[in-house]
């Protein structure tokens, strides 16, 4: 059957659902993309944006005499200055990044939702936008984390597929906000199976998917990440849309200083994105010690190991190794240990003296550090089933937020 006309073809609108360092830094680099393909995607991109009151400081070329230090709403100074002056200061945004505070009014209509916050708040987000958004919206988490409930580890995306009857893929790599922010170049990883009622016939090929990621299910049926079948039916993607395959989301999120991997295994590049944070508090902590470079590369090294050994135990459905080798492996690891958030600040804490908790209260203005509920749920879930002892490195980490266990006692751990 042919087609819909170009001219009777709607367009994916874009929805950021996040304006943290991260969420912010996404918007901005798909709202440049979403400029440079008005065939495919509409100009504007919604940016969810959890209202809170920020004062502009008198140094800042924004701050307004008349209003002094009093407190203005971030949806209005993000839509006047085109600037996230809390949590990506100094980064011109493009003026079609729209902050919105109203969450169901960012999401209506949006084809393709862009999750984007800190993990511990996509379950009371998902409860919110829970039929209210499109039936055959498509999802891409940028989450690292993972939700842990009723004793079961599951992938954000996963839980986002599984809450909204929705499909939904995992962007994930070794990415800096502020570098990225910055322009300065670097790579990610974007894990997404494009379900087969969305697939649609190019240049005479048969499907449009590349790197063999049709979950090989033709009915429409919902898969999870993971290819096993559920109750949910999938609403195939209207043909007046344009397609929504690998090449669609490389228009949208690749950029010149952003290269993007596609690949198929949604589990590897989301479990990689979330361990990886309790390894860089490793890292933070063993460097607050007085230790160095050579000491944090076993403590990596033994990380990757663990965060293998995790996905095979429990994920071994369709992990593959190689991914550890992508963007959202290995680059992930070694940047997360050497220059993100959950290292500098881990590092902090053991050089004062004072928890993480406390750290985060007080040095991050309003960020988060993942590491810290990532060990706290990863390691209930190791100790609900008994094998925490095999995860020796996470258990350390554990023991060293919780203040009952020593970093002097890292190098006990690589003794057999
Ligand atoms: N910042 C970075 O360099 C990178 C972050 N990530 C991941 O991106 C995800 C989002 O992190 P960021 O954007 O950096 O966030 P962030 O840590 O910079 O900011 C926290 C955000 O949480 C929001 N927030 C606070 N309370 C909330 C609530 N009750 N409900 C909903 N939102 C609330 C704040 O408004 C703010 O937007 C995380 O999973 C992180 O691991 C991934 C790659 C790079
Ligand atoms: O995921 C990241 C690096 O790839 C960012 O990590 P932080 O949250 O520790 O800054």
């Amino acid at each position: 059957m042919a087609g819909p006309t170009d001219a009777a073809r709607r367009k994916h609108k874009v929805t950021v659902v996040g304006s943290g360092n991260w969420g912010t830094t996404v918007a901005k680099l798909v709202a440049e993309n979403t400029r440079e393909h008005p065939d495919l995607f509409e100009e504007d991109v919604q940016m969810w944006v959890y209202e809170e009151n920020v004062t502009i400081a008198p140094d800042s070329p924004h701050y307004d005499a008349a209003l002094g230090d009093e407190p203005q709403k971030l949806t209005k100074v993000i839509n006047t200055y085109h600037e996230n002056v809390k949590y990506l200061p100094k980064i011109p945004l493009p003026s079609n990044v729209v902050a919105n505070p109203s969450l169901l009014d960012a999401v209506q209509d949006a084809s393709i939702l862009i999750f984007n916050l800190p993990h511990e708040f996509i379950g009371n987000v998902c409860k919110q936008i829970k039929g209210h958004i499109l039936p055959y919206a498509r999802g891409v988490s940028c989450i690292k984390g993972v939700t842990v409930t009723d004793d079961k580890v599951e992938l954000i995306c996963e839980y986002i597929s599984e809450s909204l009857g929705i499909y939904c893929g995992a962007l994930s790599g070794g990415n800096i906000a502020n570098e990225i922010a910055n322009e300065l170049w670097c790579e990610t990883t974007i894990a997404y199976n494009t379900p087969p009622c969305d697939q649609r016939p190019q240049n005479g090929n048969g499907t449009g998917t590349q790197n063999g990621t049709s979950n090989g299910q033709q009915d429409g049926h919902f898969r999870d990440s993971r290819g096993r079948p559920s109750a949910t039916e999938l609403t195939p993607l209207p043909t007046d849309y344009p397609p929504l395959d690998h090449a669609e989301l490389l228009k949208l999120f690749d950029r010149p200083y952003f290269t993007v991997s596609m690949v198929s295994d949604v589990v590897g590049v989301s479990l990689a994105g979330a361990l990886k944070n309790i390894v860089a508090l490793a890292c933070g902590f063993i460097e607050g010690h007085g230790w160095n470079m050579t000491a944090k590369t076993a403590v990596m090294r033994r990380g990757m190991l663990e965060t293998i050994q995790f996905c095979q135990e429990f994920f071994p459905e369709t992990i593959q190794e190689m991914t550890f080798w992508e963007s959202a492996g290995w680059s992930d690891m070694i940047v997360s240990c050497t220059s993100a958030r959950n290292w500098r600040y881990s590092k902090m804490a053991v050089e004062r003296g004072v928890s993480l908790h406390e750290i985060e209260r007080t040095e991050l203005n309003g960020q988060k550090l993942q590491g810290i509920s990532t060990t706290k749920e990863v390691m209930g879930f190791l100790k609900a089933r008994g094998v925490q002892g095999k995860y020796r490195l996470f258990q350390a980490v554990e023991g060293i937020v919780d203040g009952t266990f020593d970093v002097e006692n890292i190098p006990q751990l690589f003794r057999s």
